[in-house]
């Protein structure tokens, strides 16, 4: 089944864009769904739901403002140092990325193209 976007939609296009901006976005950080940088804090469910992000607005809110050494990627996000100072990413790009992260950590992080690069 193909996940379901944030605004209530089934698409057959969100998994590919979500993994598309994963690879540009986190990929440095979360390759495979795990983290280089605080390895209890990977993107597999049991950690996101001990840290007490395990549900699309979590996932939303931890993405947009970032947490810790976590670059926040919201247009909107401050204070500056909590933020990445590469792009930006639109709010539905965000959304998207909530689905991608919920869906895949569903799933025990199946392969993505352009994972181990
Ligand atoms: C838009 C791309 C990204 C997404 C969707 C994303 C998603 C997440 C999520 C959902 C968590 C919570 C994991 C948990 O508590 O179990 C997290 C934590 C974390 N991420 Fe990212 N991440 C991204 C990019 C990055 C990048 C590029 C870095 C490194 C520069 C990074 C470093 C971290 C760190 C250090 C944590 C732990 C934060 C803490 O709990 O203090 N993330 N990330």
């Amino acid at each position: 089944m193909w996940p379901m976007t944030a605004n209530g939609a089934y698409s057959a296009f969100a998994q590919s864009d979500g993994a598309a901006l994963f690879r540009k976005a986190c990929i440095g950080c979360h390759d495979m769904g795990g983290n280089i940088l605080q390895p209890g804090a990977t993107l597999f469910m049991n950690d996101l739901e001990r840290n007490g992000v395990a549900t699309e607005d979590e996932l939303y809110n931890i993405t947009y403002y970032g947490k810790g050494r976590m670059p926040g990627f919201g247009e909107k996000c401050t204070p500056r140092g909590q933020c990445t100072f590469g792009l930006r990413l639109a709010e539905d790009d965000i959304k998207l990325l909530a689905a991608f992260v919920k869906s895949q950590a569903e799933n025990g992080w199946p392969k993505i193209d352009g994972d181990g690069d």
